[in-house]
């Protein structure tokens, strides 16, 4: 039997810090960013549903999404937020639940789904068996959001507002990871977790 882990937590919070180090101990992962990019590529019925309904002005010259553009959209406006993920949510699900089938066709013991959205989407909730959260403070969350996608103050507070507040992803947590800390404190607890369930190679760690 195959056991699953959601890996959550706000934007910014350290989500992908985490899942690298799963990665590492030889845990296969879900990226749900991933796959999100992968139903809007070039050709793919995602990109033709997105240009119909926001129209072509959101392509590059390549053919490409101007993710940039859209973000400055959608993070603005939930409106269009919603609209967006009527059309990004299903096909996001159905890969999931494709990788999540093949994993289990393999018999792999454990998986860990990476999403962002896994509370507000609804349906990841029932398809994982236990959640990890990710948390840090609303300081060091926008501080570390502004930073790495080079945002203004409102730019990142935008993109924050759009998610569930943070408490309420931890209080529904599992397990709680604070990388509110320096990233040697995080990683001694993802290596303890690691440890306690006998999941990982955790000599593997970078
Ligand atoms: C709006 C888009 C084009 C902006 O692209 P951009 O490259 O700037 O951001 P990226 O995709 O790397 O997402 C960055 C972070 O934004 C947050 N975020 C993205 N989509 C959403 C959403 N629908 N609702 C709330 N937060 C979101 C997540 O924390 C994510 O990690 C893109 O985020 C998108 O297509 N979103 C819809 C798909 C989706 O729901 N993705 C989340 C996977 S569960
Ligand atoms: N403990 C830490 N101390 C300082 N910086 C950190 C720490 N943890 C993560 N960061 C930095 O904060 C930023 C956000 O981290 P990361 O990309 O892992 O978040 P995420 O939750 O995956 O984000 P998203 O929701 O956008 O996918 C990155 O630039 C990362 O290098």
């Amino acid at each position: 039997m195959t056991e699953v882990w959601g890996l959550t937590g706000g934007i910014a919070t350290g989500k992908s810090t985490v899942s690298e180090w799963l990665r590492q101990a030889g845990i296969p992962i879900i990226d749900a960013d991933t796959l999100a990019r992968v139903v809007v590529a070039p050709g793919t019925p995602g990109l033709q549903a997105i240009t119909t309904t926001f129209g072509s002005e959101y392509l590059q010259a390549d053919g490409t999404l101007d993710r940039h553009r859209l973000g400055q959209l959608v993070f603005h406006h939930p409106d269009q937020l919603e609209r967006l993920d009527a059309i990004t949510t299903p096909l996001i699900q159905a890969e999931i639940r494709r990788h999540l089938a093949d994993y289990r066709a393999k018999r792999v013991p454990v998986v860990v789904i990476d999403a962002p959205t896994l509370f507000e989407v609804g349906y990841l909730q029932h398809l994982v068996d236990h959640i990890m959260v990710v948390a840090t403070s609303a300081a060091h969350q926008k501080a570390r959001l502004m930073a790495r996608n080079q945002l203004s103050a409102a730019d990142a507070q935008a993109r924050i507002d759009r998610q569930w507040p943070l408490d309420q992803k931890v209080a529904l947590a599992d397990v709680v990871i604070d990388n509110d800390g320096d990233i040697t404190q995080t990683r001694q607890q993802v290596v303890k977790w690691l440890d306690t369930n006998k999941f990982g190679k955790t000599n593997q760690l970078k």
